[in-house]
Order: structure tokens, then C-alpha cells, then sequence
């Protein structure tokens, strides 16, 4: 294939910005995999009809973009706030309970039980941080008193974090079940729980998930990392969750910044140990929200994410709000291919060797997918090709991270959008009825049609021998086409 196709896939924010079919078509062209629905700020018609542009364009230029529904968890914020408000080093904010237009004196506070569970001391955060205060009284039933350490303009509906309280929130909301149950009737192809703190978290969205009409296609689940107790409890949290995303917005006012980027490195590299994709997400080009230029420092963000191992790249405000949505993404698409086409992401790729002592019921299709990618990097292999009904195939084989591309063929179509936030793997529908010998040559000859190899390249096929629905990955093949 003369064109290179970008391993590390990229995901967009949907937003005011980017709600028309001509700019969605736009970001799809640009390299766009994934489109991020915020439900932090989103309305359902506005959903229901982005998620019906995306299966149109989807259908009529051949795309398998998915859809990642993003829950916005028990983040706490402020009201609506007048504008031109502002807050001077020194100067006393009431936090109340009460639903009041705020003012630079006086501030709504969405999180009810604020005054009982703040200590006086402790510090409270608003938008990422760029506002800091600290607590000097709370009347433990309605309202907080605190004062300004950092100041700066106070606007309508931030975020706020209290880095040091225990914040008696469950991970799912009442606003978080409505809009789960309304991502499942919109059957998205991934759902992200924020500020996951314990298994348990990810263990109570599964219930749901289970019990919803659609509860049998089980839709997976990122567990957005962003609360100090998410990395401590990062090995049991990944023995849940299907993916990673390292959400940097939060997570940089709840742990000191300076630990972000050795969390980020570390979080990458237990994902890809539990074969389990991860996201690195937020201010990845936050300046080219106003500017048509990205920082030098972003570029090297993103680059630096592709190198530490990435499934994917995100943009937030860039995509949702900002005014070069297009363009964003197609400077993301040729900084990642940039790197990807280095010598330095060839080292950083090996096949992970992987701990595979427990012989469990995948002992022998995690041992085939380590040695196809094995085999693909010492033969100069093209593509690694495979059939899946579940999507664990694909999973195994893009943790390993191949020199080749992985092209999947499933008989389910969920299952084919969904794989689009998966390293390298590319996915198609193929009606799996056929025995493996002619399995093998038709969607051989499907991926040379899609231009994956040429006449005379190598190819592996692994397939589960006798194929049935639901058989094991057991067999590898090693052909030219
Ligand atoms: N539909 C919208 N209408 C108005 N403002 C929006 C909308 N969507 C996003 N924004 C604003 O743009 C910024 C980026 O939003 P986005 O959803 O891309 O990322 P985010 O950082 O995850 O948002 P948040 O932390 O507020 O959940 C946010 O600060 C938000 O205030
Ligand atoms: C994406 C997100 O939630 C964050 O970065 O905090
Ligand atoms: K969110
Ligand atoms: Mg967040």
C-alpha cells in the first residue's frame, strides 16, 4: 500500500462547532475515528440527530466511525454567573445551595452536600484549576465561605474540584443512569464513566448495561482515570473496564500537574499489558481552539502521546467549540503519521511479552496473537487478518502493537465500529458461513480490494479451526497473496 495509514487513531468532540454533516464530513476525511458525544453538555434531539448524520456518512463514503457516549459523572459545578465576574486574590466567594444567578460575592453550587462534607482548609478549584480558593467556614448545611488564593474572570457552569475533600458522590449519578439508558437505545459503540475511583464503579455500569433492553450486545466501557484513587486502584479497575482514558483536564487539579505525565506513561503501559485500548485526552492542541496554529509544545504533546503508546489521541474544545475544527484535525492526522513513520516509534512498538502463566480459556488465542505479530515483524508481513465475533481478537493482536496493518472481518456490525478506537485495526463486515478454506481466500481478496496488500505480499490469517460462531482463534497461516 503506497498510502500510509495512521496506526494511532484519532477521536473528535462533537459540539456547536461541529454539529453540520459538511464539517462532520469534514473531520471524518481529516482522520477523525471516533466522535466523542459529551453528555456533560449535550441535548438528546441535538444527539439523536448527530448520531444519525454519522451512521449516513458512515453508510454513503464507506466509513465504520463509531461513537463514544461520555457520562458526565459526579463532576461538581458552578451556576450561572454573571457576566464579567471576576475574583481578586483576597476576596470571600459564598458557595450556596440556593439556585441564584451568581455574581463575584456569590455562587451556585450544583453539589448539595458541599457544606457538609468540606473541611475549613481545604481547597476548592474552578475550570481546571485556573481559579483557587480555600475554605475558612462552612455552616455544614447550606453554605462555604472561601477565599481567593488565585484569581481570575469566575464564568457560568465550570468545573470544580476539591482535591483534598471526600467527595460522597456515587460514580453514576441520576443524570448519569438517564443518559446511559439513552446512549443504549442509541446503541453507541463505547460508553466512558468519569472520575472512576474503584472496580465497583465500572461493576455498577455494567448492571446497567445488562439490564437495558439492548443489554445483550455488551457495550463496552472506558474508565476515565482523573481522581488519585483511579491510579492507585488502576490494576483492579483494568480487570473490568474494555479501555483507558487518561483524562488529563481533571486529573491535573486533582493530582499535583507534575505527576501527569509519569501517570500517563504508566496508565499506557498497564492498558497495554491487560490488552485494553487508551486514550490520551485533553488540551492536546487547546490553543488551536482560537489560532490556526498549534504550540510547538503541543505538537510535541501529541507526538510524545503516539510514543508512549496511544491507541488514540483526543481533542475536546478543539473539535466542540473551537474554530478550526477541521484543521485541528488535520494537523493532529500529520503530526501522529509523522511520528509513526520514525525510527523512535519502531523501538517503542515491540511485541509485549506478556505474563501468560494462568492457562486459562484464551491460553491459546492470546499465545496465536503473539506469535502472528512475531511473525508479521521478522516476514515483512502486510496485513494480519482475522475474523471475530466478539472483537477479542483484535484486542490481543493490537496490544502487541504489529509492524502490519490488522484487518478484521466480523458477521456482527457493532462489532465493527466499535474496533475503530483500536490501534491499527481496521474492520469489516463479512457474513461468516463458509468453511475456513474459503473463508481464508474471500477475505483474503477483500483485503486486497480494499488496498491493504498487492499480488506477492505476505499475509497472516489466524482462525479459529473448525470455524463456528463463537469458536476460538487457534490456527495461524502464513501465505502470499
Ligand atoms: N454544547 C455546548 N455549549 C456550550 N459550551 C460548550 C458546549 N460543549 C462544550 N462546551 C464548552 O467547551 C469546553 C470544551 O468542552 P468539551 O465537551 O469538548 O470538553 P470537556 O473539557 O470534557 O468539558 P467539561 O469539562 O465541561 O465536561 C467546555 O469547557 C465547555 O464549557
Ligand atoms: C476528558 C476529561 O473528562 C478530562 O480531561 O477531565
Ligand atoms: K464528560
Ligand atoms: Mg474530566
Amino acid at each position: 500500500m503506497n498510502k500510509y495509514l495512521k496506526k494511532t487513531k484519532i477521536i473528535a468532540t462533537l459540539g456547536p462547532a461541529s454539529s453540520s454533516k459538511e464539517v462532520m464530513l469534514g473531520l471524518m476525511k481529516a482522520g477523525v475515528d471516533i466522535f466523542r458525544i459529551n453528555f456533560s453538555h449535550a441535548d438528546y434531539d441535538l444527539v439523536r440527530n448527530n448520531i444519525e448524520i454519522i451512521r449516513e456518512l458512515n453508510k454513503e463514503y464507506g466509513y465504520s466511525i463509531g461513537i463514544l457516549g461520555d457520562l458526565q459523572g459526579p463532576k461538581l459545578r458552578v451556576g450561572v454567573v454573571k457576566e464579567g465576574s471576576y475574583l481578586n486574590p483576597g476576596d470571600i466567594l459564598t458557595f450556596t445551595n440556593e439556585k441564584i444567578e451568581g455574581d463575584s460575592t456569590k455562587v451556585y453550587m450544583t453539589y448539595q452536600q458541599f457544606p457538609q462534607d468540606v473541611k475549613v482548609g481545604e481547597k476548592i478549584l474552578i475550570d481546571d484549576g485556573k481559579l483557587m480558593l480555600e475554605v475558612i467556614e462552612t455552616n455544614e448545611i447550606d453554605t462555604v465561605k472561601a477565599k481567593t488564593i488565585q484569581g481570575g474572570p469566575l464564568s457560568s457552569k465550570k468545573g470544580v474540584n476539591l482535591p483534598n475533600t471526600n467527595v460522597s458522590l456515587p460514580a453514576l449519578t441520576e443524570k448519569d443512569i438517564q443518559d446511559a439508558n439513552f446512549m443504549l437505545d442509541m446503541e453507541v459503540d463505547w460508553i466512558a464513566l468519569s472520575f472512576v475511583r474503584h472496580a465497583q464503579d465500572i461493576i455498577d455500569l455494567k448492571k446497567l448495561i445488562n439490564a437495558h433492553p439492548n443489554g445483550k450486545f455488551k457495550t463496552p466501557i472506558i474508565a476515565k482515570i482523573e481522581k488519585p484513587e483511579g491510579v492507585k486502584n488502576i490494576d483492579e479497575i483494568l480487570l473490568e473496564c474494555d479501555g483507558l482514558m487518561v483524562a488529563r483536564g481533571d486529573l491535573g487539579v486533582e493530582v499535583p500537574m507534575e505527576e501527569v505525565p509519569a501517570i500517563q506513561k504508566t496508565l499506557v503501559e498497564k492498558a497495554r499489558f491487560y490488552s485494553k485500548p487508551v486514550i490520551i485526552a485533553t488540551q492536546m492542541m487547546e490553543t488551536m481552539i482560537n489560532s490556526l496554529t498549534p504550540t510547538r509544545a503541543e505538537v510535541n504533546d501529541v507526538a510524545n502521546s503516539v510514543l508512549d503508546g496511544a491507541d488514540a489521541v483526543m481533542l475536546s474544545g478543539e473539535t466542540s467549540v473551537g474554530r478550526y475544527p477541521i484543521q485541528v484535525v488535520e494537523n493532529m492526522t500529520k503530526i501522529v503519521k509523522n511520528i509513526e513513520t520514525t525510527h523512535f516509534y519502531q523501538h517503542k512498538n515491540e511485541p509485549m511479552e506478556k505474563d501468560y502463566n494462568c492457562i486459562d480459556e484464551r491460553f491459546i488465542t492470546n499465545r496465536v496473537c503473539l506469535a502472528a505479530v512475531r511473525i508479521a515483524k521478522t516476514t515483512n508481513v502486510s496485513a494480519i487478518v482475522t475474523l471475530t465475533h466478539s472483537g477479542y481478537t483484535a484486542f490481543q493482536l493490537a496490544a502487541h502493537r504489529p509492524n502490519s496493518q490488522i484487518i478484521v472481518y466480523s458477521g456482527n456490525r457493532r462489532v465493527i465500529t466499535m474496533l475503530n478506537l483500536l490501534w491499527g485495526v481496521h474492520a469489516y463486515y463479512y457474513d461468516m458461513k463458509k468453511s475456513t478454506d474459503e473463508t481464508i481466500i474471500q477475505v483474503n481478496m477483500l483485503t486486497h480490494n480494499h488496498g491493504y496488500i498487492e499480488s506477492g505480499d505476505f499475509v497472516i490469517n489466524i482462525n479459529a479451526t473448525p470455524s463456528y460462531e463463537g469458536g476460538k482463534t487457534n490456527t495461524l497461516r502464513l501465505t502470499t497473496v
